[in-house]
């Protein structure tokens, strides 16, 4: 569908087309499907950035296409106001990439091309006025002209690559086309040296190698070591690092080095995917297994995913490395679709870690923490080595709860309880991690009195509170999101436990992922079983990867280090998969359990979510989609396609709104497409879309 910008404001437009008008079908960043029809005087190329007017808006958009013909009458089609040629159009495989996107993910054009562009590229504003001084590029490019380059860090020493390294680097280095390897390495056996190694030979060619990491908290130390590296073999300025926490300057100056192929090596998170790169050479995606290289807003993309595409449309080598494969790159690996390289060992000398189980059934826990992980923590302090204890739970305790009444700290707006957190300065407070909502904790229980309220469980903030009265002489670190939300805090914390520090470190699923401690003997994991019963079907498979990743932080450069599992179902696989560090073994019994249940990889899903003040204006939009396809029988892949019944979510009610999900299921990809293709388009006009706000995920991860 395509509408013309202004039909409010048909009266300023001079009417007719002259032999001068060109035709522009314009991508702008609003909440309607299609593109919006504009003209220009002189002709403007596809992947230009436009400025018009929308409504009573001007606007930032992307010429998406240059028809013969307006698809309105041209009387009340409007010039643009202005083109932006502070930069060459955006490249034709970068549009294509785009409208892959979009088109997969069921997204309007716009709202997949202008969220991808740095914010100054994509404000009016930016371009306005005296002090503009010509946009934000040309801002940019006078400052950089005036700064000079800095010195040469170090260089670091390469290590003698062991024969599995060698073998995996000399397989990508004959790679000429596409192809996707699977680098299963366990953690520590040296996948980043891999990737520096493919990505020397690939930057020496001068190409451009995309790397992908699944957190910011990665970057600084992998940039750090990249830069030393490879600033040598390719100049200066060669790595450019893109995350959401950079400034809106940094991000844009980064982004046009790539963009001009002058950063060679890009470093970034999901969002790097879109960045455009005139001489991409390799792809590597870094723990391609993390379920943060899925945007959960918007276009909800999966950056791992569009990788692959974006390799193969390339024609270039792509590389998904784990310690725990995805079960989706896992099933492709085996099947022999994907290339398997291997990297059996830890790089040093160091032995894994013995993981064992502490059956807590039958043991007396001290604030949660058995005998043998107090021991043990004791006996590493001893030896001047580090602990790190895991709990994936922020915050004080989960609850607050009156042992008189039965009265339990719930959310007003949500169907949850608020979190105890112990405050700063303001004494505890109680917050939801749903809405955000806090409060002061209550003085006196507000049901019946009772001034003794007593926290339920335990949050990290109670464990190192715990850690810090029992171990009065060790130093004690805490990280979670509570803990690293100034801007800086995790590098600095991180940087103080790689300084050895700390003896003691506590924390989230944030230090499990990828860190390369040297100094860490011990690892203790409280709380796993929580994951294990969740509804959700992806659970073992979550659980597993995390306590694997969390397990091979330990021992990274010393022999003899222990990992203790706490947990009440010893006998389940996914630890006895752990004990024997058995990936492969866990990954054959999860698949065979999918592919009985008729799961993923062995089926496609989408999920339509509805929210309302009421769960049954919900339900009523989603019953309206579900039986679509019954008064729709002619719509394509229906036949192969299972639409289930609406169900309400698991907390059904977030912020006062109550949510409903809707799943659409196929073992074919292309029935899937087809069919949502075709489905989707109509949501918008079904009676029950108007009192709702939905939206369709493709390949949801939480189900
Ligand atoms: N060939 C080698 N010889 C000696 N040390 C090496 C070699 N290759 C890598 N290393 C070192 O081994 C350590 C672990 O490497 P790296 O961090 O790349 O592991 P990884 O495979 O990414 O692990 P994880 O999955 O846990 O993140 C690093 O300190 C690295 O410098
Ligand atoms: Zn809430």
């Amino acid at each position: 569908m395509v509408v013309p910008g202004q039909r409010d404001d048909i009266a300023a437009v001079s009417t007719g087309a002259s032999a001068d008008t060109h035709w522009l079908s314009v991508a702008l960043d609003v909440p309607l499907p299609g593109l919006f029809d504009y003209r220009a005087d002189r002709p403007v190329a596809i992947g230009t950035r436009v400025i018009v007017r929308f409504g009573p808006r001007r606007m930032v958009g992307v010429v998406a296409d240059t028809p013969l013909a307006p698809t309105y009458p041209p009387a009340q089609v409007r010039a643009i106001d202005a083109v932006l040629d502070d930069m060459p159009p955006l490249a034709a495989d970068w549009m294509k990439l785009a409208r892959f996107a979009a088109d997969y993910y069921q997204r309007p054009l716009g709202e997949v091309i202008l969220p991808a562009l740095p914010g100054a590229l994509r404000k009016p504003a930016a371009y306005e006025g005296a002090r503009s001084a010509g946009g934000p590029i040309a801002r940019i490019d006078a400052r950089a002209a005036k700064r000079k380059t800095g010195d040469a860090a170090p260089v670091a020493a390469a290590p003698t690559l062991n024969p599995a390294q060698q073998h995996a680097v000399d397989t990508l280095a004959a790679a000429t086309g596409f192809e996707t390897f699977v680098l299963f390495g366990v953690t520590g056996s040296g996948k980043t040296e891999v990737y520096l190694r493919a990505a020397e030979a690939v930057l020496r060619s001068d190409r451009q190698v995309l790397l992908l990491v699944p957190e910011i908290n990665l970057t600084p130390q992998l940039e750090g070591v990249l830069t030393r590296r490879l600033e040598q073999a390719v100049g200066a300025g060669a790595v450019a690092v893109l995350h959401s926490g950079l400034a809106d300057g940094e991000r844009l100056e980064a982004w046009l080095r790539a963009v001009r192929g002058q950063a060679r090596l890009i470093v970034g998170t999901r969002l790097a995917l879109f960045v455009p790169l005139p001489a991409l050479g390799l792809i590597v995606v870094d723990e391609e297994h993390d379920p943060s290289y899925k945007q959960q807003d918007g276009l909800r993309y999966s950056a791992r995913d569009l990788a692959i595409w974006r390799a193969r449309d390339r024609n270039v080598p792509i590389v998904l490395g784990s310690a725990t494969p995805s079960l989706e790159t896992w099933h492709h690996a085996e099947s022999g679709r994907y290339v398997k390289l291997s990297l059996p060992q830890r790089a040093s000398e160091a032995e894994p870690p013995t993981v064992s189980l502490i059956d807590t059934r039958r043991l007396k826990l001290e604030q949660g923490l058995s005998p043998q992980l107090v021991a043990a923590i004791e006996d590493r302090l001893a030896r001047g080595e580090q602990s790190l204890i895991f709990l994936n739970r922020r915050g004080y305790a989960p609850v607050l709860n009156c042992e008189a009444c039965g009265w339990m700290s719930t959310c007003k707006r949500c169907s949850a309880f608020m979190v105890l957190h112990r405050g700063m300065r303001s004494g505890h407070m109680l917050r939801c991690h749903h809405c955000g909502a806090h409060e002061r904790v209550p003085p006196a229980c507000p049901d019946c009195g009772n001034q003794d309220l007593q926290p339920m469980g335990r949050g990290t903030q109670r464990l190192e509170e715990f850690l810090a009265a029992r171990f009065p002489n060790a130093r004690l670190a805490r990280i979670d999101a509570d803990s690293t939300r100034r801007k800086g805090s995790a590098e600095a914390l991180f940087a103080q436990v790689h300084a050895n520090e700390v003896d003691i470190l506590v924390g989230t699923q944030m230090v499990a992922k990828g860190h390369d401690f040297h100094n860490l003997g011990f690892v203790g994991v409280l709380n796993a079983d929580a994951m294990l019963f969740s509804h959700d079907f992806r659970a073992p498979e979550r659980l597993f990867s995390q306590l694997m990743q969390v397990a091979g932080r330990a021992g990274r450069r010393g022999s003899g280090a222990d990992v203790y599992i706490q947990t009440g179902y010893p006998e389940q696989p996914v630890y006895q998969a752990l004990v024997r560090h058995d990936y492969a073994g866990f990954a054959a019994y999860a698949l065979d359990e999918r592919r009985s249940a008729g799961l993923p990889p062995f089926a496609f899903q989408a999920l339509l979510t509805a929210e309302s003040r009421e769960l049954a204006t919900a339900v009523t939009f989603l019953t309206e989609a579900r039986d679509l396809p019954t008064a729709r029988p002619d719509l394509p892949g229906a036949e192969q396609v299972m639409v289930y019944d609406p169900v309400p979510l698991r907390v059904v009610k977030v912020a006062d709104l109550e949510r409903a999900q809707l799943l659409v299921e196929s073992d074919s990809r292309p029935a899937l497409q087809a069919f949502l293709r075709a489905w989707a388009p109509c949501l918008a006009d079904l009676p029950g879309s108007a009192r709702v706000r939905w939206q369709l995920e493709v390949d949801p991860l939480e189900i």
